[in-house]
């Protein structure tokens, strides 16, 4: 099990700075998913660690080994990690048990024991094993990439959005193979993503990079339930935000008096909730009434937009809310209903939000 800690890393192409002075540690044996938007550096910084592209400062250890720094360069084979790229890459003119031989050192490469293994390990059956690729599914094409970086038995896996071709269902088992053959195989992880769900439901640490650097390191439910800041907030997840004024513990905003999670900023806030904390009463029933405006319906859940009564501001404008209920009977446009707020919500000093909107 490899410790990878990336430290004080700058990178870019030529001229264009992409990652600047960033930092980040993976436990042994963990699995830490990367999000960032499409540009962002997610797969930069995978070629850094990988060694297909050299930092300008900073250094890359792997298991204490530094393996990129000043002076020291170690080369891509080398290292000892395994690589899975979002369309696999599996080589078409060889077959399955080809493709995942190729991962093995020479001397192995005829051991088709290690191959059924293997092929066991990511949850496919010994019968794929002489198919070739374009024989296969996308999801089987996947979890035969994730094999084959897997045969040399590395410490340390890289995964670049290797679900994202895949359909819904597909995506869901292929996750979870991979999930389950990473953690049998005791290997460290590092996965890039820019789907929300995926990064929470699969790693231990999900890692916010925008501009350039990480915005919040931390275990799935803090970095959902408590954003550093309002970007973060909103870009992981839904967020609703709406204005208030903070004193000690709590914020009066639209939505009544809320209890206040984490760092209390005084004053003028922005006070931001997730739209499943909004729970739909009767009319005066909840904390305060407001009107549907409009209704998304998904089957499992709805997300409806409200008019808050209380909630029209300086300005005369109205504030709007979403919240997220249960599909089941969902209210109707132009309905009026009552609204309640469970559990604490974050607030940020107000300056920290004016450039979302
Ligand atoms: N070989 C290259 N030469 C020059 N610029 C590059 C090169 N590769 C990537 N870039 C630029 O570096 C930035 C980061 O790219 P990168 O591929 O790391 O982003 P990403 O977060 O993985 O994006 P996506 O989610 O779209 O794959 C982008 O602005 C991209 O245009």
């Amino acid at each position: 099990m490899s410790d990878i800690q990336i430290r004080d890393v700058s990178v870019g192409y030529g001229a264009t700075p992409v990652l600047d002075d960033i930092n980040l540690t993976v436990r042994g044996g963990s699995t830490t998913a990367v999000l960032g938007g499409s540009g962002s550096g997610k797969t930069t910084l995978l070629r850094v660690i990988a060694g297909f592209l050299r930092p300008s400062r900073g250094e890359v250890v792997v298991d204490g080994r530094v393996v990129a720094g000043p002076g020291v360069w170690v080369s891509p084979e080398k290292r000892g990690i395994g690589y899975v790229r979002q369309e696999g890459g599996l080589f078409p003119h060889l077959s399955v048990a080809g493709n995942i031989a190729f991962g093995l050192p020479w001397p192995r490469r005829r051991h088709r024991e290690r191959v059924l293994e293997l092929l066991d390990l990511v949850d496919l059956p010994a019968a794929l094993a002489d198919r070739h690729p374009d024989q296969l599914s996308g999801g089987q094409q996947q979890r035969v990439a994730l094999a084959r970086a897997l045969a040399p038995g590395p410490d340390l896996v890289l995964l670049d959005e290797p679900f994202s071709s895949l359909d819904t269902a597909l995506r869901a088992s292929t996750r979870e193979a991979t999930s389950r053959a990473l953690r049998t195989a005791g290997a460290t992880a590092i996965l890039v993503t820019h789907d929300q769900g995926e990064a929470l439901s699969f790693a231990d640490e999900v890692a916010i990079l925008r501009g350039g650097a990480f915005r919040q390191i931390a275990p799935p439910r803090v970095i959902y339930g408590e954003p550093v800041d309002a970007l973060v907030a909103a870009f992981l997840g839904d967020a609703v935000l709406v204005p208030g004024t903070a004193d000690t513990g709590a914020v009066r905003c639209a939505l009544g008096r809320l209890p206040v999670r984490g760092f209390v900023a005084h004053g003028e806030v922005e006070v931001m909730l997730r739209p499943e904390q909004i729970v739909l009463t009767d009319p005066g029933q909840g904390m305060v009434d407001a009107v549907v405006r409009s209704l998304a319906y998904f089957g499992h859940d709805a997300v409806v937009e409200l008019d808050v009564e209380t909630g029209v501001s300086a300005d005369g404008a109205q504030h709007g809310v979403r919240a997220r209920v249960a599909g089941l009977a969902p209210p109707s446009p132009g309905q009026r209903v009552g609204l309640s707020v469970v559990g604490p919500v974050r607030v940020y000093p107000r300056a920290d939000v004016s450039h979302l909107s």
